[in-house]
């Protein structure tokens, strides 16, 4: 176990003479930072008073391992994030953040890197594959060939030691995968890919046994000399990971209570009057001396020491002739890749996934075969003889439109499941959010709903014994798929909205419910109070009902011992305008809701909030 050999300013490439940086990475600073936020509480949003999170917070950061640490509820995070570019931008009161001595902009993503605390990976995939998916979207294919980037992965499993693992799949709920000390290297392995100079990390640590945590921090340590500046918070290290610190970042409340050297740091506070004891953490320590007594004096006394001093000179140095304010956080850097491109690449790995956690997909169909004969069962060969032929096609065809609205209530998981995850990835570059949007849309509608329907249809329709002319099959299973599109696309516009399974059914339940009153089978539409009666336009319900109704009775012929009723005159006295635009408008109206839900699902999706 060595001692750390850091100079005063805490920059190992300065001081210490074992470290020979290949390439430097930046040196990050940042100046008065004052981050806040308005509390809320819980019923309304930013009704609360000001929670002040970081207080002008400065400092400077050069290659090598820079950790932040502080107490829990410190403002580490925060701290970090503010630097990365990951917090809201609209918190951030006062302050400014340079790499190497320019504003931050768009070229920060390029740059940098960030590895979230929750390792947030795809888990049906190996730990090769989740490298390759990152290696994909983040080189340029014009400048790589597929060679290269196989190489890029090969090397990064070979430096982050998980060749035992490669081909080993993460892990789901229902999947046993890599250890967590694993999925940690593999999450840093997904942004190492693009070789970043400057690499931020959540608590790298948390969560993992201490001598996971140890090779974690050697693994960091050693890119750092190749010339990275790392950043990272960390919450109470033990003293083989504290020794490898270069520079130590201590906060309180918020504020900084150190930042410099962390070789330095002992003496610093022995010099305030706080002793280490022998064989006590040095991490232990400086949390017992800010969570003290006279831990508001610390603040001041840091504001008051030579450090602080020195590093607000070279501050004002660095910001000489910029503009005062807010530095310009959160611009969007461009992709590196095409739309077309990351479809393949993100499409490709969605209908992976599919394929190897096919429960959704086994139940939908299980579930409209079950229901197909069921009602097919139930309503077994319709006869054409009054008065059952009216009454059992009325109730077979509610039912039919019941069961394709209520049987896709598992729509609403589609983008609350992988929230996190896509969160992560948009936020990172990895792909666009139409990307996402579309290869997750199509990726659920053609196992999910298009093939069960498909099924169900054939199955329903000929058990009844409906009109038997192909064509009304075909039409019968064209309105069965839009009702069934329609209320999947509810359920995607309110999965896209929320981000619990709770308010999802909430949210999902009432319009369904909704619908089906206003549907014309349980209430007779025209005698209902005008004010509410305009309901039955957004009803999914009922331009499936009608839809199937034209389809078939137009042009059958009902009859009892004494009368012979007509189809069409069935439609009369209910009201249906069964004429080929009456038909087709039912369509229309449901091509135009799925076309609405669709669309604003999209707008949900993009307005989701990347901000930590
Ligand atoms: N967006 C936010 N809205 C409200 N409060 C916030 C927000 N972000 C941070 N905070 C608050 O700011 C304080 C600092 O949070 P931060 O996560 O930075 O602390 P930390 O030192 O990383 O803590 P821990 O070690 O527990 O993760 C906490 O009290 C936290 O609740």
């Amino acid at each position: 176990m060595s001692k750390p050999q850091n100079g005063e300013s805490g920059s190992p490439a300065a001081d210490d003479p074992e470290v020979m940086f290949q390439v430097p990475g930046p040196t990050v600073s940042f100046s008065r930072l004052h981050y806040s936020v308005m509390e809320s509480n819980g019923l309304c949003h930013k009704t609360g008073p000001e929670k002040h999170i970081l207080r002008d917070v400065s400092g400077i950061m050069r290659p090598g391992m820079n950790a932040i640490m502080g107490p829990t509820g410190s403002g580490k995070t925060s701290l970090l994030d503010v630097i990365a570019g990951r917090k809201d931008p609209a918190g951030l009161k006062f302050g400014q953040v340079l790499i190497d001595g320019k504003m931050v902009d768009s070229d920060l993503r390029l740059i940098s890197a960030y590895v979230v605390q929750d390792d947030i990976l795809m888990g049906t995939l190996s730990v090769r594959e989740n490298l390759l998916f990152s290696v994909n979207l983040r080189l340029d294919p014009r400048h790589y060939s597929a060679a290269d980037k196989q190489q890029r992965v090969d090397s990064i499993i070979d430096d982050l030691g998980l060749q035992d693992c490669a081909h080993t799949k993460i892990g789901t709920e229902f999947l046993r995968g890599v250890s967590g000390g694993e999925r940690k290297r593999c999450s840093i392995g997904m942004e190492l890919i693009t070789s970043p100079r400057l690499l931020f990390l959540d608590e790298p640590t948390t969560g993992l046994d201490s001598n996971t945590a140890n090779h974690i921090i050697n693994l960091l340590h050693r890119l750092s000399r190749s010339g990275k500046t790392i950043v990272f918070s960390i919450h109470q290290p033990r003293y083989s990971i504290f020794s490898r610190f270069d520079h130590l970042t201590l906060m309180h409340r918020g504020e900084l209570v150190y930042a410099g050297a962390a070789g330095k740091a002992l003496s610093y506070f022995t010099d305030l009057g706080y002793h280490c004891e022998p064989f006590n953490n040095p991490s232990d320590f400086f949390l017992d001396v800010t969570n003290g007594e006279a831990h508001n004096l610390l603040a001041v006394s840091y504001r008051q020491s030579t450090q602080y001093q020195r590093v607000v000179e070279e501050l004002d140095h660095l910001t000489h002739g910029l503009e005062g304010g807010v530095g310009g956080q959160g611009q969007k850097a461009d992709y590196v890749t095409s739309f077309w491109y990351q479809m393949r690449v993100v499409g490709g790995r969605m209908v992976v996934n599919s394929l190897r956690n096919p429960q959704t997909s086994y139940a939908q169909l299980a579930l409209n075969i079950f229901f197909a004969l069921l009602v097919g069962l139930i309503y077994y060969q319709i006869p054409l003889t009054l008065p059952e032929a009216l009454q059992n096609r009325m109730g077979a065809f509610f039912f039919l439109i019941i069961n394709m609205v209520f049987g896709n209530l598992s729509a609403v998981e589609l983008f609350i499941n992988e929230r996190a995850l896509f969160i992560h990835e948009n936020s990172s570059g990895y792909y666009r959010t139409s990307v996402y949007f579309l290869s997750k849309i199509f990726a659920d509608l053609i196992p999910n709903r298009i093939v069960p329907i498909l099924i169900f249809s054939a199955i329903a329709y000929y058990m009844m014994g409906l009109k038997p002319a192909f064509t009304a099959f075909l039409l019968f299973t064209l309105t069965m798929s839009l009702v069934s599109l329609a209320g999947v696309s509810l359920a995607f516009l309110v999965s896209a909205s929320v981000s619990s399974f709770a308010m999802a059914n909430v949210l999902i339940a009432l319009p369904f419910v909704f619908m089906m009153v206003f549907g014309g089978f349980l209430v007779n539409l025209n005698s209902m109070l005008s004010w509410l009666s305009w309901l039955k336009w957004i009803s999914i319900f009922r331009y499936g009902l009608e839809a199937v109704t034209i389809n078939e009775f137009k042009g059958q012929i009902f009859y009892s011992n004494t009368t012979i009723l007509p189809g069409e005159v069935y439609l009369e006295t209910q009201g249906i305008d069964y004429s080929t635009w009456g038909f087709w408008q039912n369509h229309v109206a449901l091509a135009g809701i799925i076309t609405v839900c669709m669309v604003l699902a999209y707008i949900q999706l993009r307005r989701i909030n990347r901000w930590k």
